[in-house]
């Protein structure tokens, strides 16, 4: 049923980036799901024939598989447009939840943070409230059967992080807020911010950032940063870095001198970078070899997480990303196992947590 991606290269010591234990903290739910498991939503809702999906074409023909060419123009849409008229019940929620959660455990992750932008289906009677209690519940059910298989591989921990769009009103985002306070210990541990960088007017949200850690004692917060050149000013990122202030930043790419250094200065901060998803959708010039990520390693008060942003749409599983940053940037094995465990003091999901993937995470 579930159809993991496969584009795993080796590495210079042949390290098995599969079975190598990862942390994954950058990856958006509604964009992780494979094109066959939207296929085979599709297939079902279009046997039932159901209203949704008469003029909508099959996953894939619309998303062929090897199609990994989106940019930032085409990419948005594709879930206004497509990808959430096809997940529209709770039926499909819960399917591709746990297609989701199944592709990353096969791709050796051990600790998966989930973002998603909470999406009332009135059609479907689900409040906002219901589509994040669906996704939990999702969870739940893929953890329990993961204790109670014989699999020698060590089981993938999730929790889920809530993403406030850039497009969000004030009130939509205090929406997001409180659901947040409402779920928090209960399976949610953070906040996101993510959404067309295009839109930049979005001073007006950060009352709701500001609010979160005073009012979430233990809250995470991760904010998309400098992702598109509009939103790499130093104006909106300066205001960025007072936002919670933040514990985590996405993609990292547009920060002018000033601003790296601030950024190194506070010293800890996860650095979540998505080398597939800016190289696929041109958001950085050049390619693989080119990434910044060759600039941030070298900085040593950071912590750098790779992440697979949308593995659905742009294709590469989190094992991918590691073969690639060992190509392009000549990684030892050692330097790779050290890599992957950098992720360890940045997630959301507590001491506990921590440990035990400072227990099972590889040393070398
Ligand atoms: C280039 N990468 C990205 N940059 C910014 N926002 C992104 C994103 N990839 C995904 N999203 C955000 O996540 C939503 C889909 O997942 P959820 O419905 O929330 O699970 C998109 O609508 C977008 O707002």
């Amino acid at each position: 049923m579930f159809n993991p991606t496969t584009e795993v290269t080796p590495g210079a010591e042949m390290i098995d980036f599969r079975a190598l234990p990862k942390i994954e903290l950058h990856a958006h739910l509604s964009g992780s799901i494979s094109r066959q498991c939207l296929h085979e939503v599709w297939l079902k809702k279009k046997g039932e024939s159901a209203q949704s999906v008469v003029d909508l074409p099959d996953p894939l023909i619309e998303m062929p598989e090897g199609k990994h060419d989106y940019d930032l123009t085409t990419f948005f849409p594709l879930f206004s447009r497509y990808i959430y008229r096809l997940v529209d019940t709770k039926w499909a929620l819960t399917y591709t939840t746990l297609s989701v959660l199944q592709d990353f455990a096969a791709d050796g992750v051990v600790y998966l943070e989930l973002r998603t932008t909470p999406r009332a289906m009135p059609q479907a009677a689900l409040s906002k409230a219901d589509y994040i209690q669906t996704i939990l519940d999702a969870i739940s059910q893929f953890e329990s059967a993961q204790s109670l298989s014989h699999d020698a591989n060590p089981s993938m921990k999730t929790n889920l992080i809530l993403t406030i769009d850039r497009r969000n009103s004030l009130p939509e985002a205090e929406e997001v807020l409180s659901l947040t306070k409402q779920f928090f210990n209960k399976g949610v541990v953070g906040l996101d911010l993510a959404g067309d960088p295009a839109r930049t007017e979005i001073q007006h949200l950060a009352p709701v950032f500001q609010k979160a850690k005073r009012e979430i004692p233990g809250v995470g917060v991760t904010l998309h940063f400098g992702e598109a050149e509009s939103s790499g000013t130093d104006d909106e990122l300066d205001m960025l870095l007072l936002w919670g202030p933040p514990d985590r930043l996405g993609h990292v790419i547009h920060l002018s001198e000033g601003i790296k250094e601030k950024v190194i200065r506070r010293g800890g901060v996860g650095l979540e970078l998505c080398l597939s998803c800016n190289v696929r959708a041109g958001m950085i010039t050049g390619d693989y070899g080119d990434h910044h990520f060759q600039e941030w390693y070298k900085v040593k008060n950071c912590n750098i997480v790779l992440g697979t942003d949308d593995v659905g749409v742009f294709g590469s599983p989190l094992s991918n990303e590691y073969a690639l940053v060992a190509e392009h940037f000549g990684l030892s094995r050692s330097e790779i196992c050290a890599l992957a465990r950098q992720g360890i003091d940045v997630i959301f999901g507590g001491e506990e947590e921590k440990e035990r993937l400072r227990r099972l995470m590889w040393h070398e």
